[in-house]
């Protein structure tokens, strides 16, 4: 179980401060999806970012489970069981696709295997295994790269943000049927970031969020149809893809 407690997170321009995250408090049970949306800049990637360790809150606690991982590092709380999309996957010589895999899985996977997590993304796994991850991969190959070294092990939380951006819609298809089946084992907690109606469609919970602050959090039954009818939440869904 994930649980936030009053978590701050403040930017500093040009003197002035200003909270982008405002007092923010829920939890994520276990093996819940929960669909975080809401409209552009209201602080949904920075929420993640304090949650993953990339920008230090200004004040709250995040525990796993318990454990108090407020004061831990990127690594650290990766080490703990948080999995997120490597921002810019490592792209120095020799750096293939089949070794980023298997160092985003902690372990030599076998080829088989790489190429049964390609497929799920997407890509054709015959033309990518030992292709560099360097900048002739194009932005959408490498966005479902990030996506699946996510999934190459388990993790108690998974968090994506907006893993629809830049993806055709044959792979985008596929990354529900991955998310689909991740949701089902209910192992993992899933939390995406996303304004696309079929991902928050397969939400558990949604949680709208809005200047900072969580406007709304509820099971889909009693959110989704409040994003439709809502002129901001219908301001931040796209349509189904
Ligand atoms: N380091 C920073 N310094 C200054 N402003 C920042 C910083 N990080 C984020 N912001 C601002 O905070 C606000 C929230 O940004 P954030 O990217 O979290 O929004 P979002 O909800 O993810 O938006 P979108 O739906 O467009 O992706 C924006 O106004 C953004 O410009």
């Amino acid at each position: 179980m994930l649980e936030v407690k009053n978590l701050t997170f403040k930017v500093n321009e040009n003197g002035v401060e200003r909270s982008i995250v405002k007092d923010i408090s829920f939890t994520v049970e276990n093996g819940e999806m929960l669909v975080i949306t809401g409209p552009n800049g209201g602080g949904k990637s920075t929420l993640a970012k304090v949650l993953m360790g990339i920008e230090k809150a200004d004040a709250g606690q995040i525990l796993l489970d318990g454990e108090d991982i407020s004061e831990y590092d990127i690594d650290h709380r990766a080490k703990a069981g948080i999995g997120f999309a490597f921002q810019q996957p490592p792209r120095f010589k020799g750096m293939t696709v089949n070794k980023l895999l298997s160092l985003a899985a902690g372990e030599t996977l076998p080829e088989h295997v790489c190429c049964k997590m390609l497929s799920g993304v997407g890509l054709c796994a015959k033309e990518y295994l030992n292709r560099e991850i360097d900048g002739t991969l194009s932005g959408g190959e490498m966005k479902r790269l990030e996506i699946a070294t996510v999934l190459a092990k388990s993790h108690k939380l998974c968090i994506f943000d907006e893993p629809e951006a830049g993806i055709d819609l044959w792979s985008f298809s596929m990354l529900v049927q991955q998310f689909e089946r991740i949701h089902k084992k209910k192992d993992q907690m899933l939390m995406l970031i996303s304004h696309q109606e079929r991902i928050i469609r397969m939400a558990d919970r949604i949680m709208v969020i809005e200047d900072g602050t969580i406007k709304k959090i509820g099971p889909r039954e009693e959110v989704l149809p409040t994003l439709l009818t809502d002129g901001a939440g219908c301001a931040c869904m796209e349509q189904e893809m």
